[in-house]
Parts: C-alpha cells; structure tokens; sequence
C-alpha cells in the first residue's frame, strides 16, 4: 500500500437521524479504517434508538447526480450501498456503477430495520437481484435477507450454503451471509458463512449479549468497503471487518432508551491507536 496515497470510500445509502447505522455509520467506519469517505443520500429516516418514525426518500435523480459529482471530480476506490428504497432508485444506481466501471462493490441488501420498518420496498427486491447483484464484489445478506434473495426458508447450516450458491448464481463474486439473526439454541457463538463461488469458510464470532446492535450490518459492509478502497484483498477485508464489528459490539455505547448503536471508535481503541 502506498504510505501517502487518499483511500477514497463511497457509501450509497439512508441517513439514520441516531447516528447508528445508514450513512453516518458508514461514514464513522471509513474514518476510523483510514479512508475518505463520501456519501449519496438516497432517503432521509427519521430515527433513533426506539425506532424509524419517518422515512423520506429523494427523488432517484438525486441519488445518481450525488455519485456523478464524486465520481467525476473526486474518484471511487471502493463503494458500498445500503438502504435504495426504490426499484427506481436501484436502477439509476447501477446505471451510475456500470457507467464508472466500478468494480469493487459491496452490497448491503438493507431490507427491513431490526424494528420493522421497510427500507426497501418489497417489488424492489427483483431489482436488487437483477441490477445491483451482477456488479456486486461481495453482497452481505443477513438471514431474512438471504432468504428474499435466494427465494427459500433457512433453518439449517446446509440451508445457508445453499442460499449462498443460489445468491451466488444472481452474479456476486462473493457472499457473507450474516448469522446475528441465528439465535436458535441460545448459542454462545455468533456465526458468518462466506462463500466465494467456490470454498465456503465460516467466521466465528462470541455472541455478545446486547440489544445494542442497531447498525451492525452498516457497519460492517462498510469496514469491508474501506479495506477494498485501501487495496486489502476482499477475504481479508471480510476478516478484518468481522474483528471490527466484534469490538464495536462489545464496547457499547449504551446511548439512547432502545436498540443502541454500536462502538465505531472500539476496534481503533484496542488497537492502540486511540486513548
Ligand atoms: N449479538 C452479537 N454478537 C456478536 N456479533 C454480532 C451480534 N449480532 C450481530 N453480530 C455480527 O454483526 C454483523 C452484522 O450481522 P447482522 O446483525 O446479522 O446483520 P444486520 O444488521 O444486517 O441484520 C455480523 O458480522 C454478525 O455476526
Ligand atoms: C438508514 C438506515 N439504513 C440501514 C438501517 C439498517 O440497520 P440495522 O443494522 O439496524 O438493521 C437502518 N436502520 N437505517
């Protein structure tokens, strides 16, 4: 890596009001991983930690001048997205990507917030599959989530791989299926199956016992947007982020009366690069 190079991260994404997940955690994660990071709004939420009281998409337009006036002028190492709201939205934004020629893509398929609310409309998920899962590098589901993708119930760890073969036949180069949702049996483990369209390897992490975990799968696929715009390969920068989201679970905040959000600054902290 060059010393004296600017990592450039986009996030295409929902402002979360709380600060905890969409963009601002976005945001939050690419400072800490040592990029610049950048943002095109696609929705304004109205939200904190008991909730998503409002949510106020853009027009689709909006979302794809904001990737244009960065593109053109500042230039996209890696870019991320998350909450698209619309087909329509999905369709501007894939249009903007394969006009760039981007090919360090992480797509966070945000569907429903932890509370219920819908971040992405239902007849937007076809869409999703069809125009933003072809340009993806690494797509990173959580079970729901992988079960809309993959059009099956999981249950079992074999069910898992398979939705990630079927997700993987939509055009992703690579999948992590996320287990925080996976909480049959009370198990001490919190588990993530990454799949690269060959081998499968599974990320084991120590369930921590929190409510809060809002914004994790934010900031998650934006730790692995900032290690691909560094130049990190893309099964380290999912290792990486698995040890990022780890710390930033562990060390929370406890801010907020509901769902908290997670510790950005914990995985800088342990690392010592923070006091
Ligand atoms: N209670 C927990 N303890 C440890 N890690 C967790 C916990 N909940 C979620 N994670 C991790 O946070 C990341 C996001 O997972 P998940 O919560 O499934 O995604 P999402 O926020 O998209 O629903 C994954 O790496 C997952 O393993
Ligand atoms: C703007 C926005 N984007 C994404 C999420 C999902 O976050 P969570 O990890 O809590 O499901 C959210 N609540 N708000």
């Amino acid at each position: 890596m060059n010393e004296h190079r600017v990592y450039k991260a986009l996030t295409i994404a929902g402002s979360d009001s709380g600060g905890g997940a969409g963009i601002q955690a976005d945001l939050k994660t690419f400072q800490e991983l040592g990029a610049y990071g950048m943002s095109a709004i696609t929705a304004i939420t109205v939200q904190n930690t008991l909730g998503v009281q409002g949510v106020y998409p853009l027009p689709a337009e909006a979302s794809a001048e904001q990737i244009h006036a960065v593109g053109t002028d500042i230039g996209v190492d890696a870019l991320k997205t998350g909450m698209l709201f619309s087909a329509e939205i999905i369709r501007l934004v894939a249009e903007q990507i394969r006009a760039f020629g981007w090919e360090k893509v992480v797509v966070d398929p945000v569907m429903i917030a932890k509370g219920g609310a819908e971040l992405l409309q239902m007849e937007a998920i076809q869409a999703l599959k069809e125009e933003l899962l072809p340009l993806a590098m690494v797509v990173t589901p959580n079970i729901p989530e992988a079960e809309a993708l993959a059009d099956m119930k999981i249950r079992t760890m074999e069910d898992r791989r398979e939705a990630a073969r079927r997700i993987h036949q939509s055009g992703p180069k690579m999948i992590v299926i996320k287990g925080g949702h996976d909480e049959e049996g009370g198990s001490s483990q919190v588990l993530d199956l990454f799949y690269d369209g060959s081998s499968f390897t599974e990320l084991i992490g120590k369930r921590v016992k929190t409510t809060h975990t809002h914004g994790t799968g934010c900031t998650f696929s934006a730790a692995i947007t900032a290690g691909l715009a560094k130049g990190i390969s893309p099964s380290q920068a999912i290792l990486d982020a698995k040890a990022f989201i780890q710390a930033a679970i562990e060390d929370e905040l406890g801010i907020g009366h509901g769902h908290g959000p997670t510790n950005h600054w914990a995985y800088r902290r342990r690392n010592g690069m923070l006091v």
